[in-house]
């Protein structure tokens, strides 16, 4: 399959210069990304995770032209990145969660401006998507507000749409809800599934909420040791892993532990609440249909598993079974 991101046994070692002794020095390399391979089609929002040092940042950073892979074939839109960082700039995007590209001591909208001349952006079109940008993410009182003086969740909504003052076909996002509060992360999330679904913008997505996936992307992609592990959608990830949502009910009154068919069974009981576990790739509305039907309901909950512990059970699984990692059948 052609792709718009395409990458074909792409890898990217580093030399480390470390210290042994007062005149000595060791040379070591770290491969970073190994022998990856894999296809992202126009329009596609696809998660990008992994464990702390796998390889994700350094593959965004070749995708972007940052860093010249050290072997293998890698094209965004048919373009060679570290070759034609310039010609592919114009047509991709980047937010960094933890990193700001706005003017930080300039109001907001001066970064704007400084954007609209870096680009090149035609007036018309800046005008059209700074007015959009203000609307959906709500930063018409935010203009005139220097950035350092913005919120987290206030800068992070102003640094998304910097990155889309000149309708980039690629979004690159490293952990763009970070720190956020519920309603910014809500805000976000909303505004990315309209971008995706009205202009087709192809999203890559770093994170380390599992939410950011699952409202956001039908396939994700798990990396660890610079490998793919797997490719699929969700549901797939946490089959493999056999990772579980909880359930929190709270009852009217405290009673015995709630009567569920396995495997979704009753792990704590404290007063009128209860916690029951069951498999995260199982829809809970049965069991709250259950609950409901035959017990006193007040409330209820459902917590999703930790992104890194679904990641690990992942990995562990995969490493105690012979067979290949789970491939994308329609990549
Ligand atoms: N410039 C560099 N020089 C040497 N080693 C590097 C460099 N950049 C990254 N590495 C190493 O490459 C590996 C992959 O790092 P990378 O930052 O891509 O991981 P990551 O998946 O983004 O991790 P995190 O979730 O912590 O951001 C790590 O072992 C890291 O130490």
């Amino acid at each position: 399959m052609t792709g718009f991101i395409e990458l074909d046994g792409v890898e990217k070692v580093f030399e480390v210069r470390r210290r042994t002794g007062l005149l000595r020095r060791e040379r070591r390399q770290v491969r970073a990304v190994d022998s990856l391979t894999f296809r992202v089609a126009r329009g596609e929002m696809v998660g990008y995770i992994g464990p702390n040092g796998a390889g994700k940042s350094t593959t965004v950073k070749m995708l972007t032209g940052i860093l010249t892979p050290s072997g293998g074939r890698l094209r965004v839109a048919g373009i060679d990145p570290s070759r034609e960082r310039t010609r592919l700039a114009h047509r991709m995007g980047v937010v960094f969660g933890q990193r700001t590209t706005l003017w930080w001591d300039l109001p907001l909208i001066d970064s704007y401006r400084l954007v609209h001349r870096m680009y090149r952006i035609p007036e018309a079109r800046y005008r059209a998507n700074l007015e959009r940008c203000v609307e959906l993410l709500e930063l018409a009182d935010l203009l005139d507000v220097p950035v350092r003086q913005l919120s987290l969740g206030q800068r992070m909504r102003g640094d998304i749409a910097a990155a889309l003052l000149h309708d980039p076909e690629v979004l690159y996002l490293d952990e763009p809800t970070i720190g956020l509060d519920v309603v910014s992360k809500a805000r976000v999330r909303e505004f990315l599934r309209d971008l995706n679904a009205e202009r087709g913008t192809t999203v890559l997505l770093t994170t380390h909420d599992l939410q950011d996936i699952e409202q956001l992307c039908s396939r994700v992609m798990v990396i660890d040791h610079g490998r793919l592990m797997y490719d699929g959608p969700l549901a797939g990830l946490h089959e493999v892993g056999e990772s579980e949502r909880t359930l929190v009910v709270d009852l009217e009154r405290e009673l015995p532990p709630v009567a569920v068919p396995a495997p979704a069974r009753v792990v704590r009981v404290e007063g009128p609440r209860q916690w029951l576990a069951f498999p995260a790739a199982q829809s809970a509305a049965p069991l709250v249909a259950r609950i409901a039907a035959e017990y006193p309901l007040a409330d209820l909950s459902v917590r999703e598993p930790d992104i890194e512990a679904v990641i690990a059970r992942m990995l562990h699984s995969l490493r105690d079974t012979p067979e290949p990692p789970a491939e994308r059948a329609s990549a």
